[in-house]
């Protein structure tokens, strides 16, 4: 559940009257999500969502999450828009939490994505590329390469509780990582988050992307290797190349990956594993149980890990790429 910060409606319809969106007529918490505390909230001219930002959000970072969504939506990406103050301000303070209102999306997120998804997904991911070329702020990756071992020095001492071993073999990835991770590759604003609880259909049309809180400056591909390991695995483990081959059809019929790109993938998406499985293993081990962080469970992770060991060329991802070698 991610409702951390409780609020009330007298503090909240102050706290709208900052606003041109309309008296109160009811809100509610949701449940879901992770990070923040966010409400939906109905009023006279509509329905929004309200986020309160949680300690685990910057609140320096603000500025490039919410700018780029507004950048983003600007450039006709579906995603939320911030609604501003009347003073423009687009940061507020309620209950003693940064909070922010954004436009309401409809649609609901996919529990078990299909190939027709996966394609989308890729297309969307492809077009937000390119519509956040220009944007003009930065913000450096802090779960990078260089973010990755810090995190794991904080928890190696305890990953054998989690699976005997693990402390060795994330060792070994770690070291490889580290000593071949790409740095000459395309860079732009990435969502570095877009999983399927971060994307919204309506049927199978993609009516939404979510959640940018993320969001920062890294290589491109590394985006796409993060959306390979969310969407493209079965809950058994297995890696379904059918999907993989639909996400990287939609990422290319928009934004085609270089052969420098498409070759990075193996080391990308075994990072982007990596990393994932990091944070969920610093959770796994330090986060009380009975905490409001909702723990997901790292060995999902350690299991795409092992998978992308095996993998030496993005054809095994179903990338189909004119001059690139198998
Ligand atoms: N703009 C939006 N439109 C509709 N629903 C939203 C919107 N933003 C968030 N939500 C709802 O709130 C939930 C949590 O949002 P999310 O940004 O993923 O939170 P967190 O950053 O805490 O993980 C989503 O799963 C969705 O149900
Ligand atoms: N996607 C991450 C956790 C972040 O959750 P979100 O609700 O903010 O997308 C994971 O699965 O480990």
């Amino acid at each position: 559940m991610a409702v951390y910060t409780d609020i009330n409606e007298i503090d909240l319809a102050a706290f709208l009257a900052e606003y041109d969106i309309g008296g109160l007529l009811s809100y509610k918490g949701i449940a879901e999500g992770v990070e923040n505390s966010n409400y939906l909230l109905h009023t006279e001219k509509g329905s929004f969502i309200l986020t309160l930002y949680e300690k685990r959000v910057n609140r320096g970072d603000l500025p490039f999450f919410l700018g780029l969504m507004q950048h983003l939506a600007g450039k006709g990406i579906d995603c939320p828009l911030p609604v501003h103050q009347k003073n423009g301000a687009m940061i507020g303070e309620l209950a003693g939490r940064p909070a922010a209102i954004v436009t309401f999306l409809e649609g609901m997120w996919m529990r078990r994505p299909t190939v027709a998804h996966c394609q989308a997904v890729g297309e969307a991911l492809a077009r937000m590329h390119l519509a956040g070329l220009d944007f003009p702020m930065r913000r450096e990756n802090a779960l990078s390469v260089s973010g990755w071992r810090p995190l794991w020095d904080n928890a190696k001492d305890r990953a054998d509780e989690v699976e005997q071993g693990l402390a060795a073999e994330t060792e070994a990835d770690l070291a490889f990582l580290e000593a071949n991770w790409p740095s000459d590759l395309p860079v732009g604003v990435i969502h570095a988050d877009l999983f399927p609880d971060n994307v919204f259909f309506l049927g199978t049309r993609l009516s939404g992307l979510i959640d940018f809180y993320f969001a920062c400056t890294d290589l491109l591909a590394y985006d796409v290797a993060v959306c390979l390991n969310a969407w493209c695995f079965e809950k058994d483990f297995s890696f379904n190349l059918t999907k993989g081959t639909a996400l990287l059809r939609g990422y290319n019929s928009v934004r085609p990956l270089s052969a420098d790109e498409a070759g990075a993938l193996p080391v990308l998406a075994r990072g982007a594993a990596l990393r994932f499985m990091l944070t969920r293993l610093y959770d796994w081990l330090t986060v009380p149980d009975g905490s409001f962080v909702v723990k997901k469970d790292p060995m999902e992770y350690i299991r795409r890990m092992r998978f992308h060991r095996q993998i030496h060329s993005p054809v095994e991802y179903g990338l189909v790429l004119k001059g690139v070698d198998a």
